[in-house]
C-alpha cells in the first residue's frame, strides 16, 4: 500500500512510520516542513496534493486546523483517510462528515484496541451501576494540547448514552462545590511523557469500581492506525470507527 502520513515528524505520526514501513508499505511522510524520518522522505504541507495521486490512502495525526484545510483536497483525491487528530469542534466534526460523502472516512480518539474494550465494559458497568457516582480521571504527557483527551470525551459520551441522560461535565472543583446527581467529574493530568492514562470511576453503596487503560508506548496507536488503513483502502465512502475494523 502506498500510505501518506500526515504529521509524520510528531511524537505519535512518526511511529506511524516506522510501524508501516516495518510492515512493507511504502511510505511518504508530510509535515509543516521537509524533513526525514526513519529514512522516510517527510514533504511540506504544500506538496500533498501531488502526493496524493499515488496514495491508496492517507493517516493524519496532526492538529484539528492541518485536518480541516486538507479533508478537502483528501476528498476530491479520493483517497480514503484514517483520521486520529482529536479536539476538534462541531465545524471540524462536520468537515470530516463532509468529506465521508464521497471517501471512507475512519475516526478514532484512540487506536488502542485495550480502549475498545474498555468502552464496552464502561457501557456495562453504567448499565449494572445505574444511580453510582461516575467521575473520569485522564493523564498524558505535558505536550498535549487539548483537554480532556478525545479518549476521554468518547468515554463520556458512552456514559450519557448509556444512561440516557447526558450528564452535567464538572471540569474540576475549586471552593464551595457539592457533587449533584446530575453532573460526572472530569480530571484532567498533564505531566512528564504519560502515554494516556484513562480511568473511569463508579461508586456508591459503600463501594468503588475502577475501569483502567494506560498505553505503554505510542507503538499501540501506531499499530491500530496502520491496521486502519489496511483495513479502509477496500471500504466504500462512509463514516467509520476502529471498532469496524475489530
Ligand atoms: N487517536 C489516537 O489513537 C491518538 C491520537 N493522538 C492525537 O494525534 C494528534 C497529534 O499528537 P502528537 O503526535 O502528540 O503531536 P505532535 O505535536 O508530536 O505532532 C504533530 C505533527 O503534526 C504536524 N503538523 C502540525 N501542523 C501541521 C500542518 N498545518 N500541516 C501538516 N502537518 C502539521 C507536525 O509537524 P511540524 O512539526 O512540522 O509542525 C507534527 O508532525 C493529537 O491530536 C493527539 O491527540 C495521539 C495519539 C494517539
Ligand atoms: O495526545 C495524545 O498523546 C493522545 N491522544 C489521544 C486522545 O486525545 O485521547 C489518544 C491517546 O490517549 C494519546
Amino acid at each position: 500500500m502506498n500510505l501518506v502520513v500526515v504529521g509524520a515528524t510528531g511524537r505519535t505520526g512518526s511511529e506511524i512510520v516506522a510501524e508501516a514501513s516495518g510492515r512493507g508499505h511504502d511510505v511518504v511522510g508530510v509535515a509543516t516542513t521537509s524533513d526525514t524520518v526513519e529514512d522516510v522522505r517527510v514533504y511540506p504541507s504544500e506538496d500533498l496534493p501531488e502526493l496524493l495521486d499515488d496514495a491508496d490512502a492517507v493517516v493524519d495525526f496532526t492538529v484539528p486546523e492541518a485536518t480541516r484545510e486538507y479533508a478537502g483536497v483528501i476528498a476530491e483525491a479520493g483517497v480514503p483517510y484514517v483520521v486520529g487528530t482529536t479536539g476538534f469542534g462541531e465545524a471540524g466534526i462536520e468537515t470530516l462528515r463532509a468529506a465521508s460523502e464521497s471517501i471512507a472516512v475512519l475516526k478514532a480518539s484512540n487506536f488502542a484496541r485495550g480502549v475498545q474494550a474498555l468502552l464496552r465494559v464502561v457501557e456495562a458497568g453504567v448499565e449494572a451501576l445505574p444511580d453510582y457516582d461516575v467521575e473520569l480521571t485522564e493523564t498524558h504527557h505535558s505536550g498535549k494540547r487539548d483537554a480532556p483527551s478525545g479518549t476521554a470525551n468518547t468515554i463520556l459520551d458512552v456514559v450519557d448514552s448509556t444512561r440516557e441522560a447526558a450528564l452535567e461535565r464538572t471540569h474540576g472543583r475549586e471552593g464551595e462545590h457539592s457533587r449533584e446527581d446530575s453532573e460526572v467529574g472530569v480530571h484532567v493530568r498533564r505531566a512528564g511523557t504519560v502515554r494516556g492514562e484513562h480511568e473511569l470511576l463508579l461508586a456508591g453503596n459503600d463501594e468503588l469500581l475502577t475501569l483502567t487503560h494506560r498505553a505503554e508506548s505510542r507503538r499501540v496507536f501506531a499499530a491500530g492506525a496502520v491496521d486502519a488503513a489496511e483495513w479502509l483502502t477496500g471500504q466504500e465512502p462512509g463514516w467509520y470507527g476502529f471498532d469496524d475494523v475489530l
